[in-house]
């Protein structure tokens, strides 16, 4: 099998988080262009608009009509997005009074998010735990964010990070944040980006150390790029059984998921950039394994395991404590499947060793609820012919509804 074809992504999902926070709170109408529109990022249309700001569907945009933010009517369902219980637990302090109860789903409510209490908590704000562990549901207290300094150890998440800054331009005195131990960096040189698109002001000194003037933001028209972690489906496929793939439309704003491009080079494909956003991969379709660090670019991490199995020798993938946190504990989910399928797999605290798929065996795959797991088996799957099947799940939808669609214009037929 080869592929050879043209394809466009689905839009980013961090950016359209990003953009919909700014533009809610900017002090005009704003246009974002080319959203998202997924489980995850629908979560976080139905927060804003829980508390005031109206975000209206305008062909391939959406337009944001900002108002004074008040505490929403009911508990606020964030379903099982992290990006968007973590952005709404700052956003709720910004309410004129009262509380914002924030909640999701079963795996939702077992993710951390202590950090970022304790941050707010030292800016002035009361955000809680329902539970007092840390976790889902959260209880804000509105009434504004003071401000100030504050110190925030970011080694589980950088969406604490993102959190706090996106909504510092409304604080009272303007934020300060000391960060220690960041993961996943390259998402808050991405929030940093839709910040100062929307006007805001502030200093930086590298990943420690942040600065945030009041002041608000300018209403403006953001364009959301194709996104990468999405993209790398379909380019790990063609890299893996070979062909030509023209990705189209993602732009050049910071993305974590970028870093595909290095892992597929270092396995053995071309990928050339053409022009403004655009990729071309291209594969005789035998990849070898390599050593990577994915500490600042997680959500790779089923798809370059399922590279892993694909290519030659072994590979190891290193940074990757933190995914245990996210829609499944990736890794152990990873290993468990890897196994079902007849690989080999061995796991550190840190590091993750994934063998060659020599003897595929039938199996069913379970994507743990994981919508990054059903997609990277999905492209195993493909890979080796449809050997083994996915179990019904649409896991998917979380970042990327047209998934199945897209693979099967490929000429797939993954289900
Ligand atoms: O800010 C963002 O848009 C994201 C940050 C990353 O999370 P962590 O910072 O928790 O690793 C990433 O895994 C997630 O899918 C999206
Ligand atoms: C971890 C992810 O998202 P979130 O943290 O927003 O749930 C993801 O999309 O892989």
């Amino acid at each position: 099998m080869r592929i050879t074809g043209d394809y466009v992504p689905p839009p980013s999902k961090s950016y359209t988080h990003r953009a919909l926070v700014a533009a809610a709170l900017a002090d005009g109408e704003s246009r974002v262009e080319n959203p998202l529109i997924s489980d995850d990022t629908l979560a976080t249309v139905n927060a804003i608009e829980s508390m005031g700001p109206r975000l209206l569907r305008d062909g391939d945009s959406i337009i944001a009509r900002p108002s004074a933010l008040s505490p929403p009517g009911d508990v606020v369902n964030c379903g099982e997005s992290g990006t968007t219980i973590r952005f709404m637990a700052s956003l709720a302090s910004l309410t004129s009074g009262g509380y914002t109860i924030l909640t999701g789903g079963p795996r939702l409510r077992e993710r951390p998010m202590g950090p970022l209490l304790d941050a707010l908590s030292q800016l002035g704000v009361r955000a809680e735990s329902a539970r007092g562990d840390g976790r889902p549901p959260l209880i804000v207290r509105g009434g504004g964010m003071p401000g100030g300094s504050a110190e925030i150890a970011a080694s589980e998440s950088s969406q604490y990070v993102s959190s706090i800054l996106l909504s510092a331009p409304r604080s009272r005195d303007g934020v300060e944040l000391r960060v220690s131990g960041m993961v996943s960096r390259t998402y808050v040189d991405a929030t940093l980006s839709v910040m100062e698109a929307f006007g805001a002001r502030y200093e930086r000194s590298g990943y420690e150390r942040f600065a945030v003037e009041p002041g608000g933001y300018r209403p403006t028209t953001f364009a959301v790029p194709g996104d990468y972690s999405s993209a790398a489906y379909p380019m790990a496929l063609v890299a893996a059984v070979g062909g030509s793939l023209a990705v189209r439309g993602l732009g050049d704003l910071p993305q974590a998921d970028a870093e595909i491009v290095r892992v597929l080079e270092s396995m053995g494909a071309s990928v050339r950039r053409i022009g403004h956003g655009d990729v071309v991969v291209e594969s005789r379709g035998s990849l070898r394994g390599g050593e990577f660090d994915l500490r600042d670019s997680p959500d790779l991490l089923p798809v370059v395991a399922v590279l892993g199995l694909l290519a030659s020798g072994r590979t190891v993938i290193r940074g990757i404590a933190h995914t245990r946190l996210k829609e499944s504990d990736r890794p152990a989910a990873l290993v468990e499947e890897i196994r079902r399928i007849g690989g080999s797999a061995a796991l550190g605290d840190d590091w993750l060793e994934v063998e060659e798929l020599r003897s595929p065996r039938d199996a069913v795959v379970d994507d743990h609820g994981d919508h990054r797991i059903f997609m990277a088996f999905a492209v195993a799957s493909a890979a080796l012919g449809g050997r083994f099947a996915l179990a019904r799940s649409r896991s998917y939808t979380k970042s990327y509804p047209g998934f199945i669609e897209d693979m099967m214009h490929l000429g797939l037929e993954i289900y």
